[in-house]
């Protein structure tokens, strides 16, 4: 798929707590593209997502982020988030205090009849009245996320690994949800003849902007996620930097062969490993 850029990463240096955690990163996804990221836990997959968002523990110490040509490196998360950037976290904080609904309100400018039905689409409408993820099991955390993104409508979807904790029942619910926040719902029309559910044709740049795709990367340790997202590119990433990047369903069946050994080998033959 040719497209426009949308978010370009250069040579990105990040540190947490005065540790650089990532060492150089280069990412490019376009316009209706959708990224997922593998990696070992620790890796910096994570670090990447939420300094792209511009959380507040992630100081860049080199590098830039474009996002549509602008250069955000430098911007707030409110900033970014106005622009066009969202995230769903791994583990969203519990915000005590603010209610669900009011949370909600504020993402959709107060549209009460739009949070109302996805909020029972998402079965979270138990939740609506109480604090913000207060007491919520993993799988309710995932739903809850992942309603403020379908009402926040980003360009750029940021998706934290959005099967964690999820039951096989729910999974279904989830994908669903994802594929909808990156705007990836067909036309009943433009899904005939596709075999099973999953309607995994390509489209033209054309079809793709009047279908009105969000870009999107994901992290992603099972892979599940990818039987609802069609995803285009994968990359690798092992102790805070890209190694490897091709055909995303490619690299997972290698991943699940080998288990991460032939990327420490890249990394050996690269000399950043001894
Ligand atoms: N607040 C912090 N203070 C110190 N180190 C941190 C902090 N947050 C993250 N780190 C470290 O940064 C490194 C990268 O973490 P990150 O969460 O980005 O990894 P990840 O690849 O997303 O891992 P996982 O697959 O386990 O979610 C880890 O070694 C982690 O311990």
């Amino acid at each position: 798929m040719n497209s426009t850029t949308l978010l370009e990463v250069n040579d990105l240096h990040v540190e947490v707590e005065g540790r650089e955690v990532l060492k150089g990163v280069s990412l490019k996804i376009g316009e209706g593209e959708v990224h997922a990221v593998f990696g070992p836990n620790g890796s910096g997959k994570t670090t990447l997502l939420g300094s792209v968002m511009g959380l507040g523990k992630y100081r860049v110490t080199k590098g830039t982020i474009l996002f549509g040509g602008t250069d955000i490196t430098g911007m707030s998360v409110d900033e970014r988030a106005r622009l066009g950037v969202g995230m769903s976290f791994q583990r969203p904080p519990t915000i005590n205090g603010v209610k669900l609904r009011s949370l909600l309100e504020i993402c959709d400018g107060g549209d009460s009849a739009e949070i109302e039905a996805l909020s029972e689409k998402l079965n979270v409408t138990p939740f609506l009245d109480r604090e913000v993820n207060a007491g919520l099991s993993g799988g309710e955390l995932k739903r809850v996320e992942l309603l403020q993104l379908l009402l926040q409508k980003p360009e750029l979807v940021f998706l934290d690994e959005p099967e964690s904790g999820v039951d096989l029942e729910n999974m279904a619910l989830i994908g669903r949800a994802s594929a909808s926040v990156l705007g990836r719902e067909r036309p009943m029309s433009a899904c005939d003849g596709c075999p099973g559910t999953s309607c995994r044709v390509d489209v033209s740049l054309k079809e793709m902007k009047e279908l009105r795709y969000k870009a999107g990367l994901l992290i992603t340790h099972t892979g599940h996620i990818m039987d609802y997202v069609n995803v285009d590119r994968g990359h690798v990433m092992m102790d805070g930097r890209i190694v490897c990047s091709g055909n995303a369903g490619d690299i997972l069946a290698e991943i699940r062969r080998s288990g991460y050994s032939e990327c420490f080998r890249c990394l050996v033959k690269e000399g950043v490993r001894s």
